[in-house]
């Protein structure tokens, strides 16, 4: 056992003293010792109730044999730290909780762990801390948040309440409505219920084989979450006994399968930084042409919000992630022979899975379209690549040519969007936001929002170096590398330079010659890094490229 560097033999008398200082019995210490680490807090509504999920994961370990040590990540709310300067903190938090996870697990010699993540970067950032520590893991999610429905039939999450300050903003909403939304749009603890980065990411951990089935999907307030948890916790100890560790599931295969689940199941376009970066610590080779590959022959089988008005409560009950699998086995689209935390292969796992409500799963035959959910574009203004959900596109706008609209920050945008200033036809550029630039490439749902809310997301286009969050609609082009604080071209474009994009064809350009690209590259400056401090500031010096995944690199 792993543990036995902590508590075998005479020369491990004071470590076993302090285990029994925390309560362990000889009994206890003897067995398998499985590191639950939990992101619990009293700040995220998708972390608040982890505490339960953690009480049973510990039940299941105990049950099966084994000692349950618990520890907690941070854990930040993408949400609440939404359209202001803590949205810099958000990705950049990924790799503080991969790195600590790595402290805490080398440092107290686990035999197994059970990750409890929920949102946007607690799961990336446990997942790369799986990889890298490579023991026997396993990931059971706080699970999704409800959606209730409005009283004008329309089922409401987050999103509703940030389009509702887009139309408040327009003057074409009262403020008692904003109120009636502020109130009703997020009923309880869970990850905000639509194809949100949080969701995508634990649905994603099914299609990995690294969760049991069920993860992303049975909703945060049912007792099935509960009972889920459990079998997680009694299914580390088959890991450790069968010595499965976290890379003999990560590997090309687990990849493979979970760029097709997430291009079949529309999810967020998060889900390109965060498989790139888990993929760099699982050694498996990463290319964003490679998702277009995935992406051109993966049928779009879902339209969860932000895509359509379905919420993860209905995926659940049409009968999940495996269903979904199930569909695209139909076409011959997964990596069958894959690993899972089951100890069987993919194939095997994923038999018996069926649509239960072929409205929210489409049939494979029949599907929303015969691409998937996100498409990576190339072009002159971004030559590494950039990323857009295109299933979250309004037809109308995957195709279009308009004049930059040019600003410095998301501040800036964002009050020429209140003003009024931007106009149909414009393409909205916010730059500077980039991983090194911004620091922290910050997710935007505030202007795409404000821009949906306002009735311009079949008119109005937004780039930038920084993201979206899942919850984003319209034509949102993110993830522009290289970003501008790295010269990328984005840094050179000028207010009422055209721009065209074109999603079917993978493009995206700016309308000067290359001459003119190079007098200006000449004659503008890259702008100076903003002034930061602490961690943000050690984390601009190290980040790479969004392309990249946006990881921390020591060179
Ligand atoms: C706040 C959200 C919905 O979690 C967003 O940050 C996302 O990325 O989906
Ligand atoms: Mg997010």
């Amino acid at each position: 056992m792993i543990s036995d560097q902590i508590k075998k033999g005479p020369e491990r008398a004071p470590h076993r003293s302090l285990l029994k200082a925390i309560g362990y019995t000889d009994n206890q210490i003897k067995k398998p010792l499985i590191g639950v680490v939990n992101s619990f807090n009293e700040i995220v509504p998708g972390h608040v109730h982890l505490q339960q999920i953690s009480r049973a994961v510990k039940d299941g370990i105990l049950a099966a044999g084994g000692t349950p040590v618990e520890f907690n990540t941070i854990a930040v709310c993408d949400g609440i730290s939404m359209g202001h300067t803590g949205m810099k903190y958000s990705l950049a938090s990924r790799e503080l909780i991969a790195d600590s996870v790595e402290c805490m697990a080398r440092a107290h010699c686990f035999d197994g762990l059970v990750f409890i993540p929920s949102c946007d970067k607690i799961v990336p950032g446990m997942l790369m801390a799986a990889a890298r520590l490579n023991l026997p893991s396993i990931f059971v999610s706080g699970g999704p948040m409800l959606s209730l429905t409005s009283d004008e039939g329309k089922a409401m999450d987050l999103n509703s309440v940030f389009e509702a300050v887009g139309a408040y903003m327009a003057g074409n909403m009262e403020e008692d409505r904003l109120s009636y939304f502020e109130d009703n749009a997020c009923p309880g603890c869970g990850s905000c219920s639509g194809m949100f980065t949080a969701n995508s990411m634990n649905c994603l951990c099914e299609a990995l084989g690294i969760a049991l089935s069920g993860n992303g999907t049975i909703p945060a307030v049912y007792a099935h979450r509960l009972r889920q948890a459990k079998a997680t916790g009694e299914r580390i100890l088959s890991l450790v006994k069968e010595n499965i560790t976290a890379l003999d599931i990560l590997n090309e295969k687990a990849f493979y399968n979970a760029f097709t689940v997430d291009m079949a199941l529309g999810c967020s376009t998060n889900s390109m930084l965060h498989l790139a970066a888990i993929a760099n610590e699982a050694g498996v080779p990463f290319d964003l042409k490679k998702v277009n590959e995935i992406s051109a022959k993966t049928p779009n089988l879902c339209h969860l919000a932000p895509a359509g008005h379905h919420h993860m409560q209905d995926l659940y009950q049409a009968g999940g992630v495996y269903a979904v699998m199930s569909e695209l086995n139909k076409k011959g689209l997964l990596e069958l022979d894959a690993n899972t935390i089951y100890g069987v292969a993919m194939g095997e796992a994923i038999k018996g899975a069926k649509v239960l409500d072929p409205n929210v799963i489409r049939p494979v035959q029949t599907p929303y379209s015969e691409t998937g959910g996100i498409a990576v574009l190339f072009g002159s203004i971004a030559p590494n690549g950039a990323v857009v959900k295109r299933s979250a596109v309004a037809k109308e706008m995957l195709t279009h040519k308009g004049p930059a609209r040019v600003f410095d920050s998301e501040e800036e945008a964002i009050a020429a969007i209140y003003a009024g200033k931007i106009t149909a036809g414009d393409v909205v550029v916010i730059r500077y936001e980039g991983p090194s630039g911004g620091p922290g490439m910050r997710e935007m749902l505030s202007p795409t929002s404000a821009i949906a809310g306002m009735g311009l997301d079949k008119q109005v286009a937004l780039i930038t170096d920084g993201r979206f969050s899942g919850a984003t609609r319209g034509a949102a082009i993110g993830h522009i590398s290289p970003e501008a604080a790295r010269g990328g071209p984005i840094a050179y474009i000028k207010e009422g330079d055209l721009v065209s994009i074109d999603i079917p064809h993978y493009r995206i350009d700016l309308e000067i010659s290359e001459e003119e690209m190079a007098k200006r590259r000449k004659d503008m400056q890259v702008k100076p890094p903003r002034e930061v401090s602490g961690y943000i500031k050690r984390y601009a010096g190290m980040v790479s490229s969004a392309d990249k995944g946006a990881v921390l690199q020591s060179e």
